[in-house]
């Protein structure tokens, strides 16, 4: 990638922002952001990747507070024993618990889906929130992928087909099971790259973010396009949190973690405001057997023009299965 192309990466993703951030302003001025409505959830089981902290931990405790069992899926064993424990004081349920899982790494995925799948236990929601932003320098997973693209889109794209057959077992006709995959207004500026997808020809630290969100998009279009084809009982969406007063902006250029410091009170929304939005495409009943759709607070929106391109929802599908070394279930191969 040019530095001309880094620049323009750059602009359009503070642009993006920027528009959420005046939106967020004037939603805050005329009354606030709209709660979801869910009804009370017991036995039934979630999983939230990056549930340490964030818009995870807000989600997770809005889980845990609807009498949820809450699995706290996270690379941080110090931050997610924390959680565990204020969780559980704070809501009074006692089955939220840590597991430990590191999405930069298919070989944890794998043990923590091994792991989970020894306990026989069902999955209704499967929340893919962790993620990393703006890395400065360009930095690999333990499988050689590209930071962004191998924690943000490439481990939950296989924690979610790992956990396809326990998904479709829980969910059911009129009580579908859900996988939330938790995007970002930057996916309408992102390019996907299907020939450098790990960013190898030049690194542009807003590229390999809004590509990874963008790549969720795609990602979940197609997964529902395969439960549809299946007649499977789960709904796959997207939840786009808005611009949230979290830790994920440690990257950012120094002016907006300024301008966050200063006035993240009245632009930025709170973990929790956050995380509604995962909440109401995790649950809530107006969205029942609705899958397929892109989710900006309690409302439906248009992701960017090309996530609906079929071809290309099947051609980054096939390199991710592939660079996953996972079956594709359509198949039930791996993609030559
Ligand atoms: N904060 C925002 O304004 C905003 C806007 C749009 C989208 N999002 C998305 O929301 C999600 C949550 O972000 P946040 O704002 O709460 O940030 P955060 O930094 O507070 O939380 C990120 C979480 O991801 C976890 N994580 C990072 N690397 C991991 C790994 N290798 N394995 C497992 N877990 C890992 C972290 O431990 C943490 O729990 C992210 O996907 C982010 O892209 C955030």
């Amino acid at each position: 990638m040019s530095p001309w192309s880094a620049a323009r990466a750059a602009l359009r993703v503070y642009a993006a922002g920027a528009a959420v951030i005046l939106a967020q302003l004037l939603r805050r001025l005329l009354g606030g952001f709209a709660e979801p409505v869910c009804a009370r959830q017991p036995g039934r089981v979630a999983i939230v990747t990056g549930g340490t902290e964030g818009i995870g931990l807000a989600t997770c405790r809005r889980l845990a507070l609807l009498g949820m069992r809450v699995i706290i899926a996270g690379n941080d064993v110090t931050k997610g024993h924390q959680a565990e424990r204020s969780l559980r004081a704070e809501t009074g349920n006692p089955e939220v618990e840590f597991s430990y899982c590191d999405l930069a790494s298919m070989r944890s995925i794998r043990e923590f889906v091994l792991k989970f799948k020894e306990r026989n236990l069902p999955v209704h929601v499967l929340v893919n929130n962790a993620g990393v932003m703006m890395v400065p320098e360009r930095q690999e997973t333990a499988d050689g992928f590209e930071q962004h693209f191998g924690v943000n889109y490439l481990g939950h794209f296989l924690l979610t087909l790992l956990l396809l057959d326990t998904l479709e077992r829980s969910g059911r006709p009129g009580a579908h099971a859900r996988v939330v995959s938790v995007s970002s207004a930057t996916h309408y500026v992102g390019e996907l790259a299907l020939d450098d997808l790990q960013s190898r020809n030049g690194y542009s630290p807003h590229a390999a973010y809004a590509q990874s969100k963008l790549a969720l998009v795609l990602f979940t279009y197609h997964l529902q396009a395969l439960l549809d084809a299946r007649g499977s009982p789960v709904s796959a969406l997207v939840a786009d949190p808005g611009v949230v007063d979290t830790a994920l902006y440690r990257h950012v250029f120094w002016g907006t973690r300024l301008v966050q410091k200063l006035l993240g009170r009245w632009l930025f929304k709170t973990p929790d405001e956050g995380a509604r939005t995962s909440v109401f495409a995790a649950l809530a009943p107006e969205l029942e057997g609705a899958g397929g759709r892109y989710l900006y607070g309690v409302r439906e929106a248009r992701s960017l023009a090309l996530t609906y391109d079929r071809q290309l929802q099947r051609a980054l599908w096939a390199q991710s299965c592939r660079l996953a070394r996972v079956r594709d279930p359509a198949t039930d191969s791996i993609p030559e």
